[in-house]
């Protein structure tokens, strides 16, 4: 289910956008629209715009279309009569969820529920879902605190003005180059571009360095050993360091692999030492897979590839996903309803196609084909760093999630305006990256395809 290749007509964005950019120009900031879409045209791994250009869609809408466009699958949720109620109408699921609602959640988000997990908060995008997380994180670290008492009328009065107790001088510590969402509790812990935090107030919360490896791992495993152990000798420095300050840390938060700061990863080892640390010093331990969720790294959670029994107390996901929302621990329930909430607390019709999505990744063995792509791109972006070894560098990933550095940032943007002229869509992240969020479905013979056409470009570079 998908076209045979790409097929251009114009170069992008062609007349009939800039035609719509103009108009939508008059009603919102349009400049960080690429084109406009003919979603009705686009099918499987191939985005169509709306002056007839086929691309292949190797960034799929900044990594959250988990099985294609069109999928015939989803077309069919839609035209099942038992989900039109689910379509019409949108429960307030904190107060009034639906029959089915319980059932549900748990034959999809629950069949995916991160090792050590049964419970999960639903929510509607990334930001939001990271949102509550922290909120959720302080309030158990206070209740942690408080033990049996009560909150004191200092607490509950000095609340209603921003003060402590009542808002308490708690942090917590993210990672330079993390990304975890533009709302101004998840701005305090993103630090991938200055354009995201300039103007906005933030919090005094500690960042910590993450580690900076050098390629090819099995060439720098001392160098890149003894870059990790600096980098979590760091952070407990910066816990001890903010408890000293009456700031305490309550919670870690992290990604499996930096998207947005560079396509960052670290080793397993890396991670399963950060969790004990956080453990030590009682912080709660938040794992971001917003964006590398969903099957992109060959296992449905990127934080599977460190093979932890119990990985975390938090997982907050969107994307690919469909809707957000976060896995928590038992203790990390808030104590009183109301106090995680807002008027829909997530989607349930949008519950309804990750459930399809789901069946059709089992029932297709996508994971297992993730991998296998991932490692067809992986080695063919091995090969041309090798043939244009002044242009490309650092080719890294897991599964399809990977990346590769070009020799600077106009270098890259070039790149990928060149690759998408050709047919492909790629997207940027961190100074110089090129990232690469193929949907489940982007077989070896999509990565044939993409590796022949980046060929030309490069060559033409
Ligand atoms: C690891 C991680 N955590 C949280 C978020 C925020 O999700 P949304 O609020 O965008 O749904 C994201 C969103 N990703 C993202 C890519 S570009 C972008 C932006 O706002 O420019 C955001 C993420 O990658």
């Amino acid at each position: 289910f998908d076209y045979d290749g790409p097929s251009m007509k114009t170069t992008v964005p062609g007349p009939r956008s800039k035609e719509l950019m103009k108009q939508l120009g008059q009603i919102q900031n349009t400049g960080a629209i690429n084109f406009f879409c003919n979603y009705e045209e686009s099918k499987g791994n191939y985005l169509v715009d709306v002056d007839g250009n086929r691309m292949l869609d190797i960034y799929t809408q900044i990594s959250s279309i988990p099985i294609g466009y069109n999928h015939p699958a989803l077309l069919k949720v839609m035209a099942n009569p038992n989900n039109l109620s689910t379509f019409v109408n949108r429960p307030a699921l904190g107060i009034l969820p639906p029959e089915n609602f319980p059932d549900k959640i748990t034959e999809s988000l629950l069949s995916v529920a991160p090792s050590g997990m049964t419970r999960v908060q639903t929510m509607s995008c990334g930001a939001c879902s990271n949102e509550n997380a922290y909120k959720a994180i302080f309030i158990w670290y206070r209740n942690k605190e408080r033990g049996q008492n009560t909150p004191t009328n200092e607490e509950l009065n000095t609340s209603m003005i921003n003060q402590a107790p009542g808002c308490p001088e708690l942090s917590i510590l993210s990672f330079m180059g993390g990304f975890h969402g533009r709302t101004l509790g998840c701005l305090a812990t993103t630090h991938s571009k200055a354009i995201h935090k300039l103007d906005i107030p933030s919090f005094d919360w500690p960042v910590a360095p993450f580690p900076r490896l050098q390629y090819p791992l099995d060439e720098f495993t001392r160098e890149n050993a003894e870059e990790e152990a600096r980098c979590l000798e760091e952070v407990e420095d910066l816990i001890v360091k903010w408890r000293q300050k009456g700031k305490p840390v309550a919670g870690i938060v992290i990604e499996p692999i930096q998207a947005e700061g560079g396509d960052n990863h670290a080793s397993p080892d890396f991670f399963r030492r950060l969790r004990n640390i956080a453990r030590k010093h009682g912080c709660a331990f938040h794992v971001d897979e917003v964006q590398t969720g969903g099957g992109g790294t060959g296992k449905f959670w990127a934080h599977e590839h460190w093979g932890m029994d119990d990985p975390a107390d938090i997982v907050s996901f969107s994307k690919k996903l469909l809707s957000g929302g976060y896995y928590h621990k038992d203790e990390l329930q808030p104590d009183k309803p109301y106090r995680i909430f807002n008027t829909w607390m997530g989607d349930p019709s949008k519950n309804l196609f990750l459930s399809e999505v789901l069946n059709v990744i089992r029932r297709e063995n996508l994971l297992e084909e993730v991998t296998r792509s991932g490692k067809a791109l992986l080695n063919g972006l091995y090969e041309l760093q090798a043939q244009y070894p002044s242009i490309l560098s650092r080719a890294r990933g897991q599964g399809t999630f990977c990346a590769i550095d070009a020799f600077d940032d106009a270098t890259r943007d070039r790149i990928l305006l060149k690759a998408r002229d050709k047919g492909v869509l790629l997207g940027g992240c961190g100074d110089r990256s090129i990232r690469f969020r193929p949907a489940l479905v982007f077989k070896e013979y999509h990565v044939n395809l993409f590796l022949n056409i980046f060929n030309d470009v490069l060559a033409q570079h």
